[in-house]
Formats: C-alpha cells, structure tokens, sequence
C-alpha cells in the first residue's frame, strides 16, 4: 500500500522536483504524480522481447538491409559495434547524474521552464489524464547540438558541471557520424541517394536537439511514469541509457514490450518526421519510460529534425499514382503546433 502525502506541495515553483533534490530518498508519491488507474503502467503486462540488433562491423549491404527492416517492422533497433568510445558515453551520464543532483539552489530550479519551445531548459513532461495533466517522474534537461559547429556549447547552463561540456563537445560530434550514416542507409532504402532524407528535411541547417532525461528512483513505479506515453516527431533518434537499468517500453504488435539496456548500444528509433518522409514505410515508433524503486536512470537522447521553416510530406521522388501520398503535406512549424499526436496517431 502506497502512502501518499497529503498535505498541499510548497508553493515555489521547483518544489515538485523535491525527490530529485533528495536523491531518491523520499518514501511518498506526492498525489500530482499519480496517474488515474487507466493510465497507469501496468507494469505485469509488459511482454519480454527484443529489437533488432544492427552490428556497424558488417558489410554495409547487410547493414543496410537490416536498418530497412528494423525501421519497417519496429521503428527502433540497437547500433553496436558502432566505434564510438564506451567511457565516453558513460562519463556522459555521469556528468548528467551530477547536474540533476545539484542543489536547486545552485541554479537548476531557475531553468525550469513549462515554455516547451525554448531551447535551453528543464522541462517536466506530463502525460494527458482525464481533465489533469500528470507529471512524469522526472526532469529534462533540453539544449541544442551540433555535429560540427561547436557554438553550441555556448548556450548550455552555466551551472552544468565544467567536463559536460568537454564531454558533449565529443558526443556530438561522434553521435553525428552515427546520424549521417543512418540518414544515408535509410534513404538508400527507399532507393533514393544518401543524401536524399537530409536534402528533404531542408536544405538549411536543421534542427539539432538533445534531451538528458534524469529518472530519479520512485517509491511506486506502478502508479507513475517516467516519461508518458510519445513518439518522437524529429526525424531520428539516437539514445543513450543508463546500461544496468530498464526503462524504455514500446509498443510492439499492440502490446508494450521493454527494451532493455545492453552494454555499449545505442538505441535509435525512427521519429514521425521519417514515417512522413517516406510515406509510411519507417515506422515511428510509440514508446515511454518507466520508472523503477531502487536506481537512478539516466537517457541522453540526440535529434534530428527538420527546421521549423521546412514543409514537410512524403519525398516527391517516391510519390506517384500507384503510390499515392498517405499523408498530408506541411509547414514543420504547423506540425510541431498542432498536428503531432491527433493527427497522426489517432485514438493511440
Ligand atoms: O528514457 C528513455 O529511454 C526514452 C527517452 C525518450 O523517449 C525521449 O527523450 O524522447
Ligand atoms: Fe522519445
């Protein structure tokens, strides 16, 4: 039996990240964070299974056709072997780990932001419920990126510690060779050139953005969530998580199935960006996370999306009256305003 606290939450704006500040330590689930029975997790109906595994050290035909199928069947796959240092990405989410485990008066609380347009915040997803809006067990910490202009770094928090920002500096310049590579094969798929996916997300610079999402432990994993229920509207996705600790489910075949952490993999998965792209070949695939009692979980997860000028449809090039387009076409701006989850999820 869960306790729950009672009393009003304190009125400063950051006392609902109290447990983050705390470490985990708190033994109650404050009312706010609890979803309505029908929302919750059902944590006993999770299926086992796996993704597809996608190994960088094949032959690049093999390679190819297997990031075709992974993205047609599920949306989403581990990248191994993919030469990217294994202690830098650890240091990473150390470095992530620290930041959420600052004190709020050390400035974290000053960044939370309920603004979900701007660039640099801590943002607190919530899941729909009912009338409520629920918050997720959770903080993120949004920035943008670059793979090779580093003046991102200029406008990451003053306060995050000083060997984030060398780490970061590394991360994108390697998680964007990853992209480039994915981008290439999967444009390839559609028999297209490699270039042809990026070409058609805008010839200008596109969006780059990074979200570290810090899942404190939670006394009762049954009755929140970590992260609601989404799919990614970017065009791809690469994440990086915590590697002894599960917490990303998806939806495979109807059922949420969980995709656990294997040492050293990236998990990428295909954003609507691309199911639109590609008029419904990818997949973009419909996921969450869940929170557990005993550890911290960290994801640090990397987009790509199109830029907010950008109109956005299936690609011309594959488009023609035996394949007619099963979307409509639009400005990136309208999407990210209104069209993202009705539209093209409905009733999920
Ligand atoms: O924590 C995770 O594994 C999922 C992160 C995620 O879905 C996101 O940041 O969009
Ligand atoms: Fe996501």
């Amino acid at each position: 039996m869960v306790e729950i606290i009672t009393s009003t939450p304190t009125s400063t704006p950051a006392s609902t990240f109290k447990w983050a500040k705390d470490g985990g330590s708190t033994e109650t689930i404050q009312p706010t964070y609890i979803l309505s029975e029908e929302k919750r997790p059902q944590l006993s109906e999770v299926a086992p299974g796996s993704i597809p595994l996608i190994d960088l050290s094949e032959p690049e035909e093999i390679i190819r056709e297997k990031v075709v199928k992974a993205s047609e069947e599920y949306g989403i796959f581990y990248l191994v072997n993919h030469g990217v240092d294994p202690e830098l990405c650890n240091e990473t989410l150390k470095a992530i780990v620290e930041f959420f485990q600052l004190p709020l008066e050390q400035g974290r609380g000053l960044l939370h932001s309920t603004d979900h347009k701007k660039d640099v915040k801590i943002y607190n997803y919530h899941e729909p419920d009912g009338d409520k809006r629920v918050p997720g067990w959770s903080e993120a910490l949004t920035h943008l990126w670059h793979p090779s202009d580093d003046s991102f770094l200029d406008a990451l928090p003053a306060n995050i510690p000083p060997q984030y920002r060398e780490l970061i500096r590394t991360y994108a310049k390697e998680v964007g060779v990853l992209f480039a590579k994915l981008f290439g094969w999967l444009s390839e798929g559609l028999g297209l050139e490699k270039e042809a996916l990026e070409k058609n997300m805008g010839e200008k610079l596109k969006f780059y953005k990074m979200q570290a999402n810090f899942y404190p432990p939670c006394p009762n994993p049954e009755l929140t969530l970590g992260l609601p229920v989404h799919n990614d509207m970017a065009a791809l996705t690469i994440i990086r998580q915590t590697e002894e600790v599960t917490g990303l489910n998806i939806i495979k075949d109807g059922k949420w199935m969980a995709v656990e952490p294997i040492p050293n993999a990236f998990v990428c998965n295909i954003g609507d960006t691309v199911e639109i792209l590609s008029n419904g070949k990818y997949k973009s695939v419909r996921h969450r996370a869940l929170t557990n009692k005993e550890n911290i979980r960290v994801s640090l997860a990397s987009f790509v999306a199109p830029n907010k000028e950008t109109i956005v449809g299936p690609m011309k090039e594959i488009v023609d009256e035996q394949h007619p387009p099963r979307y409509e076409t639009f400005l990136y701006a309208d999407f990210h305003e209104k069209y993202v989850r009705p539209w093209l999820h409905p009733g999920k």
